[in-house]
């Protein structure tokens, strides 16, 4: 018997990255940083005669889901929602796949475990071209520190301990695939070097404050990103860039105290999961 099942992925802001291909999608990924967020993903999967794939009511073309389907050889629809902004460095698209990994699971009774699911997810990601380590991130929640690339068994994770509010205003999109087609050699030494600094001093405050750095050492702030960084910084608050997007993210009131209209969220403190409805 087949049914439909749904699933909830928490958002996921990466902070700083450094790229690390290999032969295979499973073990290629990111090393970094990035904190999860309880705004999210809602992905609903049923079974249907033919594949439609819609995001907030609206056909979509999400290459990751595409691949998830093809794996699990399932014909689907699947429905997505999300209050989040898409291409704006939220994870949707690793969401949408590790959601739809999840759900479509469920609805086909099928055979996989949360970490065959959550590989599965992680290489429609990478082949797609538009992400590298959110996905493990959300199958985390939390404040995921990414030590190894790669999906389970290889990639290895571990995490800030830490909780709390979190704002975020998002001035527009930027593509991850292009980012991402382009050369990553100086953002990944930026990437490496935050990621041993963060190790050193594992704290929320410590996470956002590297973050900003790599920003700036790997060159992707635009001009009215850094702006509102530095109106967050200059109000005595913490904040930094969305990778990859045109977003600024901030610690508990940073963007509204430095007078900006944001929306509020928190840390997501659990990994992404079925929801039974
Ligand atoms: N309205 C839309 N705007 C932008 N992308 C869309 C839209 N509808 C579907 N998509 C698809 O959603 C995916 C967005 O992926 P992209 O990696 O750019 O952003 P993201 O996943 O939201 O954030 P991140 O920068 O964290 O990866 C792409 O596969 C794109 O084709
Ligand atoms: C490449 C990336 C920044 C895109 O959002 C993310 O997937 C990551 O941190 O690997």
């Amino acid at each position: 018997m087949t049914d439909e099942a749904a699933a909830f992925v928490p958002g996921h802001v990466t902070g700083f990255f450094s790229v690390h291909r290999a032969g295979t999608p499973t073990k290629t990924g990111s090393r970094g940083a990035g904190v999860t967020l309880a705004d999210g993903v809602r992905v609903r999967v049923a079974p249907a005669d033919e594949r439609r794939v819609t995001l907030n009511g609206r056909e979509a073309d999400v290459p990751a889901v595409e691949h998830v389907l093809d794996a699990l050889d399932a014909t689907a629809a699947v429905s997505a929602s999300t209050d989040l902004p898409v291409g704006a460095g939220f994870g949707v698209s690793g969401g949408m796949a590790l959601g739809a990994a999840l759900a479509a699971n469920g609805a086909f009774e099928g055979r996989y475990s949360e970490n065959e699911l959550v590989r599965l997810a992680h290489e429609a990601e990478v082949t797609a071209g538009t992400g590298l380590g959110d996905v493990v991130a959300q199958a985390r929640g939390g404040v995921p520190i990414r030590l190894d690339p790669g999906a389970p068994p290889h990639g290895q994770l571990d995490g800030v301990p830490a909780t709390g509010r979190i704002e975020y205003v998002s001035l527009g999109e930027l593509s991850t695939a292009d980012v991402l087609a382009g050369s990553t050699a100086r953002l990944s030494s930026a990437g490496v070097r935050a990621l041993s600094a963060l190790r050193e001093r594992p704290t929320i405050a410590g996470f956002v404050q590297e973050s900003r750095r790599f920003a700036e050492e790997a060159d992707l702030l635009t001009p009215e990103v850094e702006d509102v960084v530095a109106d967050v910084v200059d109000a005595g608050g913490e904040a930094s860039m969305a990778m990859l997007g045109h977003t600024v993210f901030a610690l508990g009131h940073g963007l509204s105290d430095a007078g900006y209209d944001a929306t509020a969220t928190r840390v997501h403190d659990a990994g992404a999961s079925l929801t039974g409805e």
